[in-house]
């Protein structure tokens, strides 16, 4: 939607034709707020009545539409308060133009094109009192010509107008005219095009949605069918996770009662960027997203720390899976090493053989530890029978099954099967790994001795209480192979359930809210999400891909990244492992135009990935600073990256970053002032991350660490959207 053809007549700014456009569109936009204001009201008193939400998929579209604006009027203050307007756009259609599949979808307003009819665009859809379309919402067929038309092809819009409002205020209009020959010669047109003036606006603590200003190869992407895996792919800054997110949100609204029942979860790289994007789906009108980072996948925990480099890579590896497989098999540490016990004046014994052959049959074809545990108190039991065999005198020598109740009653037996066969968490197991003996018997013939001696020396110190990022995968990886011990199916509650004694719906509305309760109230542990977004999909790693697959078994997938900022070593591996997880049912969508960077900044970034891989297709920026990044060679970086934050901040409205390496992030942070705008991370942590003014410390130490580090130095020279300074010892990391 960058401004299509030369407009003929555009007003200019502060002009009395913009003007006059400023106040028809408020006087719009306060009819929208105070037919929302009384909807509110409706929807409170019926939901008093026990209806509410429930008549959702009951009564129409209609009805429906209404459902949707109670719960947006809830959030209604919230909307004004955080989030741009709840009408950002209108088209005016020319005579052409059609009642799209929803039904008609023209506002209540005088057409601007005689004989065509206008559409208002915003976060919902709403209605008049007499069912007549104020808002058409954004995901609705009627928006889709907003987002898609251009010059060469129409789509019957004559004049798209992006709405800028401060709360219930508006405070601007941008047009582009698309097809200047079917408009009047008094149509105002205004502004210089919506992208460009949204890109000038300071990048605040939190991610914009882009909503107003989605761009067409975006919007390709946003609105494809959900059916296997939609992969998006494009550099730096060309809006994956803008797409990522409002493609969640757009499933939602086209098929509701398959992702809202099934759930839509959104996998991001870490918790730094989760608490960026949390806010977009909010503001798009959609709360029924599960947002998390891959350290918190796993219920009951939270990891941020990164491993360094080659530590990640050896556990990030497929080839985990196959030592935790090893493991999960052995024997516990402190195991017995034989059973012994008395029975009938016999002496019967197991010893550490016989204990390891039973081990090993109750084992097999893959069953799970845990959920074993009867049947390998079976096989010692049934091993001690035979036994008596022999032993007691056959006359009086008891049945199998009399002998096994004997012995399973016996404190020496529970003693001897609570420690030869406990029930074992996965980080207790993963505790075993401790051991180096242990440690090198599992993973010999998996791992070259290099990749070994570095597991040996991080598993040495490994803290049950202090995972790291990468060890959540395997934590997953172990409660899979582990199992659960089987419990009593505890009855389901039963949701039309009133009181005890009493069993009763007594309306089609109480049935509904109530499937839905059912429905969102999702346990810890939930699996079976209908669709799953990977964004930054590049660094996830083939134990974390494992470890999202679980999640996902029948689900729908959107998978978005960027090769070139991968921190991940082995693409291959990578890829097999992805594609076990998402299946191969495979749609693609490339973005080509960089939204974030003025193109000074990109460039900078751009040479340093072509020098590692001169083939590269990059983006293009569309915007330019008027500044040059700033390159500061120093001896002392400590006072030069002190400098430079005070500046920058100076310079720009918006959040600073201060990037460096993985191993002096901290001493790095320890050198700043605690200030709300600034943010100090990692090369890793900086990841999907934006800011308007960035410091990239010692960029040669960043390159250099790992395998991928000039990928890394790539993410990080590609965060600002105005201001790029990097300090450092010299400049030979800059090509
Ligand atoms: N159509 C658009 N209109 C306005 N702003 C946009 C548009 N598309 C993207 N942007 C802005 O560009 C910036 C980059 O978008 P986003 O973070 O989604 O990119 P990305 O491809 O995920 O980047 P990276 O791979 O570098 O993390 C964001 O500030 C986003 O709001």
């Amino acid at each position: 939607m960058l401004s299509e053809g030369a407009a003929p007549a555009r007003a200019a700014a502060g002009s009395e034709v913009e003007a006059a456009e400023l106040s028809a569109e408020q006087r719009y936009v306060d009819r929208v707020y105070r037919r929302l204001d009384a909807l509110r009201l409706t929807a409170a008193e019926s939901e008093k009545a026990g209806y509410g939400i429930a008549k959702v998929g009951n009564h129409g579209a209609y009805v429906e539409r209404d459902a949707m604006v109670y719960h947006a009027a809830r959030r209604r203050l919230a909307l004004d308060a955080e989030y741009e307007g709840l009408v950002f756009g209108r088209l005016d259609m020319g005579p052409g133009a059609r009642p799209p599949d929803g039904g008609p979808a023209s506002a209540p307003v005088e057409p601007a094109v005689p004989g065509g009819e206008v559409r208002y665009i915003g976060r919902l859809g709403l209605r008049d009192e007499r069912y007549e379309p104020l808002v058409v919402d954004w995901r609705a067929p009627a928006a889709a010509p907003f987002y898609r038309a251009t010059a060469a092809d129409a789509m019957d819009v004559v004049r798209r107008r992006t709405i800028r409002s401060q709360g219930e205020r508006v405070v601007g209009v941008e047009d582009d005219l698309l097809d200047p020959d079917a408009a009047p010669e008094d149509l105002p047109v205004i502004g210089e095009g919506a992208l460009l003036a949204s890109l000038g606006r300071a990048t605040g603590h939190g991610m914009r949605d882009i909503v107003a200003t989605i761009q067409k190869e975006q919007d390709d992407a946003i609105r494809s069918p959900a059916a296997g895996v939609t992969i998006v792919r494009g550099g730096p800054g060309t809006g994956k996770t803008a797409v990522a997110l409002h493609r969640a949100a757009y499933l939602l609204y086209n098929d509701r009662n398959r992702f809202e029942s099934g759930g839509v979860l959104v996998v991001g790289p870490s918790e730094v960027f989760v608490d960026y994007v949390a806010r977009v789906l909010p503001s798009l009108g959609e709360e029924a997203v599960t947002l998390r980072a891959l350290g918190k996948l796993v219920p009951g925990i939270s990891a941020d720390r990164y491993d360094p480099p080659a530590l990640a890579a050896a556990k990030g590896s497929v080839r985990m899976a196959r030592l935790l497989a090893r493991a999960a098999r052995d024997e516990a540490p402190d195991a017995p090493d034989r059973f012994r016990i008395i029975y009938k004046g016999e002496l019967l014994t197991l010893d550490r053989k016989a204990l390891a052959d039973l081990r090993r049959t109750v084992l097999q074809n893959g069953a799970r530890r845990n959920a074993v545990r009867a049947k390998a108190a079976g096989w010692v039991l049934d091993a001690l029978w035979k036994q008596t065999d022999g032993l007691i005198p056959k006359a009086i020598r008891p049945p199998r099954e009399e002998t096994a109740q004997d012995i399973a009653e016996r404190p020496e037996f529970r003693a001897f099967m609570a420690k030869w066969w406990p029930v074992l968490r996965p980080v207790d197991v993963l505790g075993w790994l401790r051991d180096p003996q242990r440690l090198r018997r599992y993973a010999e013939g998996i791992y070259s001795n290099n990749q070994i001696d570095v597991l040996t020396k991080a598993f040495r110190r490994f803290d049950p209480e202090n995972l790291t990022v990468a060890d959540v995968a395997l934590v997953d990886e172990l409660d899979e192979l582990l199992g659960r011990p089987k419990v009593k199916a505890a009855p389901r509650k039963d949701p039309f359930h009133v009181m005890d004694g009493v069993h009763e719906v007594s309306t089609h509305a109480d049935r509904m809210a109530a499937a839905r309760r059912v429905a969102t109230e999702r346990p810890a542990d939930y699996r079976e999400y209908a669709h799953i977004v990977v964004d930054e999909s590049q660094d996830v790693t083939p134990m974390q891909w494992r470890m999202i697959g679980r999640r996902g078994e029948f689900a729908s997938w959107t998978v978005v990244g960027d090769p070139a900022q991968a921190a991940w070593g082995d693409a291959a591996e990578a890829t097999r492992a992805m594609t076990e997880a998402v299946g191969t049912r495979r749609k693609e969508f490339a973005l080509t135009t960089n939204y974030r960077n003025a193109a000074e900044i990109f460039e900078v970034a751009a040479a340093v990935i072509r020098r590692a891989e001169p083939g590269i297709a990059l983006p293009r920026a569309v915007r330019k600073a008027g500044v040059d990044p700033r390159h500061v060679v120093t001896a002392d970086p400590r006072t030069a990256t002190v400098e430079a934050v005070e500046r920058i901040l100076g310079e720009v409205d918006g959040t600073v970053g201060v990037i460096a390496s993985t191993a002096r992030r901290d001493e790095v942070a320890g050198w700043l002032p605690a200030e709300e705008r600034l943010q100090v991370v990692s090369g890793l942590e900086a990841k999907g991350m934006e800011y308007d003014g960035v410091i990239v410390v010692e960029p040669g130490a960043i390159a250099a660490e790992g395998r991928s580090g000039v990928a890394t130095l790539y993410v990080a020279l590609s965060r600002a959207t105005q201001r790029l300074t990097t300090v450092g010892k010299d400049l030979s990391w800059l090509p």
